[in-house]
């Protein structure tokens, strides 16, 4: 089975979109669980315009299930990890102004700067994952790094799925393949929605996580959080 980790940003944005905490991020994340989800991923960018790095900190004292962070390995970044301790810190490369993460890690330049990092992350019990492409070398490089996990990016699938070809899986399921041969964990995540799901869990042996915010809170505008929730999870099943 595959877990569902449901990434919280877009709760953060509507929130300070007024200033005050409607919607209640916490309370919502509480929820997201009480429905059925397995983890609560948040991605607290430097400008914090959606997730707060004090959300983080009030997210680790309520959160049962596995609180995931994503980021780009900056100080201010790796600080706040190691004090809040979550269950997975996920590495991304995102530039400070992208309005979202657009590319995974090249694993082979920036080798010895995540094998720090990684290093520094595992002493303190803290499950390491890093944002790759479906590129073969790149999870090649991911395993020297000494990560427990890597994240397939998977824009490039959802994109290919939704125009009519579903054998944009194909980098994807090899990718999968040999992370299994090299024995590391595989997540996944961005753009996964309630009509790509399905098919990229089932198409993609080992999956152990995927974690998808946007088009689920999208989807819950019209079915609701708790509905939303209980159809990834019977995709996922
Ligand atoms: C790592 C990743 O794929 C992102 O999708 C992400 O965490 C979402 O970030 P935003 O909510 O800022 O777009
Ligand atoms: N790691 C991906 C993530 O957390 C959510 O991405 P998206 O569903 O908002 O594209």
């Amino acid at each position: 089975m595959t877990k569902l980790s449901v990434n919280v940003n877009k709760i953060a944005t509507l929130r300070n979109a007024r200033g005050g905490n409607v919607p209640d991020l916490v309370k919502t994340s509480l929820d997201v669980e009480s429905f059925g989800a397995q983890g609560i991923t948040i991605h607290p960018r430097p400008d914090e315009r959606h997730i707060r790095y004090q959300d983080a900190r009030d997210l680790k004292k309520v959160v049962k299930t596995e609180l995931n962070i994503e980021g780009n390995p900056v100080e201010k970044f790796i600080n706040l990890v190691l004090e809040v301790k979550p269950a997975q810190v996920t590495l991304v490369p995102d530039a400070v102004d992208a309005i979202t993460s657009n590319a995974g890690w090249d694993t082979v330049a920036h080798r010895s700067f995540l094998q720090e990092v990684i290093s520094e992350f595992k002493a303190n019990g803290i499950r390491t994952s890093i944002f790759v492409d479906p590129i073969l070398e790149m999870v090649e490089g991911a395993k020297e790094t000494g990560a427990d996990r890597i994240e397939l990016y998977t824009e490039a699938f959802a994109l290919g799925f939704k125009e009519g070809h579903p054998n944009a899986v194909k980098p994807y399921v090899e990718a999968a393949l040999l992370a299994q041969d090299l024995n590391l964990g595989l997540n996944a995540g961005h753009d996964l929605s309630l009509e790509n799901v399905k098919f990229f869990a089932d198409s993609i042996p080992g999956l152990l996580e995927v974690s998808i915010g946007h088009a689920l809170i999208a989807e819950a505008l019209y079915m609701g959080l708790e509905k939303t929730i209980e159809s990834y999870l019977k995709a996922l099943s």
